[in-house]
């Protein structure tokens, strides 16, 4: 097997004196979707952002007994998605990664690669918000990234700033309001399945692609 390539990351925190600011958005994205790609746009201006990484979970948490799509499907969909927009890059630091994809780990990854000028943000909806305290060494993710919370329908937005607050735990959280787009992506796979259409929930490429490869059948 040829070794895999090295895991590259954009060149940041060049200029010493600047503060960068580094968005990550990550996600299942099994098939990443419009409600995804507004999160991360709104994100990015909310907060000033200079990049919006578009990470697929490897492995993802907490999701050993779904059937998830190939790492490769995922991440080739989000090269789609992202491609005309030069502040968003899809991100291969996860999959490349073995074992349960955890968001500590990434953003100690991140944190060790980058310099101190480069300030991480961690981009999630509503209902990612309400499980957080429950992640894997969330104190970690606390003192390594703001996280940005949007609004997402059907998941109330005040009841996870409560719950985050409850935990003790020092979260730096943004929340911000963001357009309403009720699209999951478990709502597209089983529209796909029966046929439906799902043009306007993600793009036209991400729609190709997955009648191209069979996905969601
Ligand atoms: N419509 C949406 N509005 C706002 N945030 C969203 C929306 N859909 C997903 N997100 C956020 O995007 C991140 C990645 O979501 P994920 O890939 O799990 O998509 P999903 O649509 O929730 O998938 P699934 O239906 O398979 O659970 C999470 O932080 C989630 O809260
Ligand atoms: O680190 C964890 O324990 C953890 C648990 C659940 C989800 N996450 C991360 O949260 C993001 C959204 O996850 P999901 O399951 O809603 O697609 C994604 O980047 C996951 O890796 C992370």
């Amino acid at each position: 097997m040829p070794a895999r390539a090295p895991q590259r990351l954009p060149e940041l925190g060049l200029d010493p004196q600047h503060e960068y600011r580094l968005g990550i958005m990550g996600g299942t994205f099994d098939p990443v979707h419009y409600g995804h790609l507004v999160t991360a746009e709104q994100a990015r201006e909310a907060l000033d952002l200079d990049l919006v990484l578009f990470m697929p979970a490897g492995s993802p948490a907490f999701k050993d007994d779904e059937v998830v799509t190939s790492a490769e499907d995922r991440y080739a969909m989000t090269v789609l998605a992202t491609a005309a927009n030069a502040d968003f890059i899809a991100s291969r630091f996860e999959i490349d990664r073995d074992g349960t994809t955890y968001t500590a780990d990434t953003l100690r990854a991140l944190r060790a690669y980058y310099p101190d000028n480069v300030k991480l943000f961690f981009i999630t909806g509503a209902d990612a918000i309400l499980d957080i305290v429950t992640w894997h060494d969330a104190e970690s993710i606390a003192g390594l990234a703001t996280l940005i919370a949007a609004t997402r329908p059907g998941y109330d937005i005040n009841q996870a700033c409560e719950r985050v607050e409850a935990s003790g735990i020092s979260f730096d959280v943004r929340y911000i309001e963001i357009p309403a787009l009720a699209i999951s992506s478990t709502n597209i796979r089983q529209r796909v399945s029966e046929g439906k259409s799902v043009r306007y929930l993600t793009s036209e490429s991400v729609i190709g692609y997955i009648r191209k490869n069979g996905l969601y059948r």
